[in-house]
């Protein structure tokens, strides 16, 4: 885990806002992307598509808005797995 996200993962999680700055490089997009899928994956009733658009990502350029989907991709896929794995051992 980068710097940046050791300090901004655990408190988007817990529901917080925050306006991060760090140098370029150093993570940001993964220290978003994983709360946004953890904080999804975890409602209670599960969502569905028939629920709606539930986040917006607003970034800087078009070849930003080109990172933020397969991140969130990854981190989904991840999550799954880690889950499908953690059920089996349970
Ligand atoms: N925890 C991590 N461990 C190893 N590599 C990582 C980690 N987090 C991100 N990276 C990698 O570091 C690189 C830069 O990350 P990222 O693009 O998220 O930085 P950023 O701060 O969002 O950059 P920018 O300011 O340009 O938007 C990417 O290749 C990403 O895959």
């Amino acid at each position: 885990m980068t710097s940046v996200q050791f300090s901004t993962i655990p408190k988007l999680i817990e529901g917080g806002d925050l306006l991060v700055k760090s140098q370029t490089g150093s993570g940001k997009t993964m220290a978003y992307a994983i709360p946004i899928v953890e904080n999804l994956a975890r409602l209670n009733p599960k969502l569905t598509r028939g629920d709606g658009c539930r986040v917006v990502v607003l970034v800087p350029t078009r070849e930003v808005s080109y990172r933020a989907p397969p991140c969130l991709n990854f981190v989904h896929i991840i999550l799954k797995s880690l889950s499908f794995w953690t059920s089996l051992a349970a």
